[in-house]
């Protein structure tokens, strides 16, 4: 049911997904009344409110970012404390096939939003969420961190880069508490299946219970600093309650491959896993029975991958009660977990 008594309001745009669902959840938990802003025509869209159980505790409003009329009623008529603008193209690749709709979504739905604030809701507090892909072609054996130069390679990053120094723009020019959280890869069991450890866990869980053809991946020995998705969401709403905005890195400063990932994966669920061959003859099976689990596909082996980052979750553990993700073991057996669960009771299709 939905909280009439609430006095703070917060408008999570990008409900639907992974993080938006996970934040919707938390801020539930501390007693915010949860306005949650979706766009229609998204099959199957609420399996994560569903599944969290607060689909009836949260309220659904239609909004497009890229209408700047929608964005303006809805945020006028609202006033809320807070807006998390976490709605947005969220597939790097994608972005190179789609650079347009990128651009649109990630820059202008932004920008619209910011105007909204500025001219009907100044004292709204705004977390944008950015992507650590505005590093881009940056090479280092440092952790990253907010004063790191910005290098995007995709048009992915730089909408991400656009957008997020339109909010810096609007924080100094307008006065605006507006800030960008740059996030790092961040997992769990809410994940969509095209991104690469749900893919893992999705397709482990039904070898497991099915068997079947072998998942193709990309490159094995692709490494990303991966953290908990609801680890991040917790501390969002504290980002926005501190005396000044500012932009946070949030990371945990750990790299893993995704043959790291895709090993602690399999033996979560079970197998016992072995690699053999190299790069695009790369093979993983199940070293008890042989099954073949996972093979590499020059489909998903991506020739213009963004270089390993890890980055400093050091201002955020200073700032607030942040005290590190877990780590990628607990996340692998956490999806694990949800993925076999899933299709132990017949929801495999999410
Ligand atoms: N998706 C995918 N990735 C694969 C595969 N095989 C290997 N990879 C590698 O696995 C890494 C992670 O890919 P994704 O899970 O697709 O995530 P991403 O491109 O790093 O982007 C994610 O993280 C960014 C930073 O937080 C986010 O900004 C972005 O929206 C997304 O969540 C990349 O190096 C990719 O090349 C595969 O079969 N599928």
């Amino acid at each position: 049911m939905v909280n009439k008594k609430a006095v703070k309001t917060a408008l999570v745009l990008g409900i639907s997904g992974q993080d938006g669902s996970l934040l919707a959840t938390s801020l539930l938990k501390e007693g915010w009344r949860v306005v949650g802003g979706t766009r229609r025509g998204i099959v199957n869209k609420y399996w994560r409110l569903d599944e969290l159980g607060i689909f009836d505790q949260v309220e659904l409003v239609n909004i497009n970012l890229q209408e700047p009329h929608m964005v303006l009623d809805i945020v006028r008529e609202l006033q809320p404390n807070h807006i998390y603008h976490l709605a947005g193209e969220s597939f790097v690749e994608d972005s190179f096939h789609l650079p347009r709709v990128t651009m649109e979504a990630n820059y202008f739905g932004t920008l619209n939003l910011l105007e909204a604030i500025r001219t009907s809701s100044s004292e709204t507090r705004l977390f944008f969420a950015s992507s650590s892909e505005v590093f881009g072609s940056t090479v280092s054996k440092e952790a990253l961190d907010e004063k790191t130069p910005f290098r995007p390679i995709n048009p992915y990053g730089i909408s991400k880069l656009a957008a997020q120094q339109l909010v810096e723009i609007y924080r100094e020019r307008y006065g605006l508490y507006a800030l960008s959280g740059i996030m790092f890869n961040h997992e769990g069991p809410m994940r969509a299946r095209n991104f690469v450890t749900r893919k893992i866990s999705f397709n482990l869980a039904r070898l497991k219970m099915e068997g079947g053809t072998p998942m193709q991946l990309g490159n094995f020995d692709a490494a990303r600093d991966w953290g908990l998705a609801s680890d991040y969401t917790m501390v969002m709403p504290e980002v926005l309650e501190l005396k000044e905005a500012q932009d946070f890195v949030f990371a945990t400063g750990k790299l893993s491959t995704v043959r790291e990932f895709l090993s602690l994966a399999a033996e979560a669920v079970g197998f016992v896993p072995v690699f053999e061959g190299k790069g695009l003859f790369s093979v993983c099976l199940d070293r008890s029975s042989g099954l073949k689990l996972a093979e590499v596909s020059e489909k998903y082996f991506r020739n213009f991958d963004t270089p390993p980052h890890k980055g400093s979750p050091a201002r955020l553990l200073k700032m607030t009660k942040f005290s590190g993700s877990h780590d990628v073991s607990v996340i692998a057996t956490q999806m694990i977990e949800a993925d076999l669960h899933r299709r132990k009771i017949g929801h495999v299709d999410v």
